[in-house]
């Protein structure tokens, strides 16, 4: 079984964090690698002021460089917009995988608004990150209070295959965040203008 991170995200642009919850979860979850799904569109925010999918796959790559991370667009290629359609895809094509879903406690704090949220913690491990500002409304939001009693330690969750788990890792919350970067630096797709998401978003290259 080769032990698979899956960050999905917006990438608008990709960020310092998007790196440290990565190593942090490759070295707390005894993953092989992580995988950065850079989203076409993520249903719950508004496409203005997204940028391209391509500039957004170029800053995920620059922010992976030397890392065990891959970054894809695969959710282009499956079709799929919604995460639960889009990890059932992933299962059903890398079946020699394990895969753990990774995401950042602002994400726990709506995850009650996901389509079939209790259907994504039944089909992986979920890990999530503190990030400033949201511990309260994480812990407290209407997903966690179903998911709480599924709530295990990272070694637990490494090591463990009941579903569904929940496990908190540990780490020094970073205040970093795409908004903040876009207000510093509003025409950073620029930087990426030439720059196309290459066959490097296609299943077949991430195996
Ligand atoms: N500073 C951070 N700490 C912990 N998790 C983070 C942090 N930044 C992003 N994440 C997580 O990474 C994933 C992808 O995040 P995303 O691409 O939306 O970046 P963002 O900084 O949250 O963007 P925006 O400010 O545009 O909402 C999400 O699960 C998010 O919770
Ligand atoms: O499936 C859903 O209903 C759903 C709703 C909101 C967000 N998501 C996913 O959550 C991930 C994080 O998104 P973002 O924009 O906060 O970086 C990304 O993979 C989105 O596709 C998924």
């Amino acid at each position: 079984m080769i032990r698979t991170g899956l960050l999905g995200g917006s990438f608008n642009p990709a960020h310092r964090a998007h790196r440290q919850i990565s190593l942090a979860a490759l070295a707390e979850l005894g993953l092989d690698e992580v995988w950065w799904l850079v989203s076409p569109g993520n249903p719950l925010k508004s496409a203005a002021g997204m940028a391209p999918l391509g500039a957004r796959v170029a800053s995920a790559r620059d922010a992976a460089r030397r890392a065990p991370i891959r970054v894809t667009a695969i959710e282009r290629e499956l079709g799929t917009r919604y995460t639960i359609d889009t990890l059932r895809a992933l299962q059903r094509r890398f079946p020699r995988r394990r895969f753990v879903w990774i995401m950042g406690a602002d994400n726990l704090a709506q995850f009650h608004r996901w389509k079939d949220w209790r259907a994504i913690a039944r089909t992986m491990p979920i890990a999530v990150f503190a990030r400033p500002g949201y511990a309260r409304k994480a812990f407290t939001s209407p997903a966690m209070s179903w998911l709480r009693r599924y709530r295990v330690s990272p070694g637990a969750l490494a090591a463990g295959s009941r579903l569904p788990m929940i496990a908190w890792i540990g780490f020094d919350p970073d205040p970093m965040s795409a908004t903040a970067l876009r207000e510093a630096e509003p025409l950073w797709a620029d930087r990426y203008a030439r720059s196309r998401p290459r066959d490097g978003v296609s299943g077949r290259l991430i195996d």
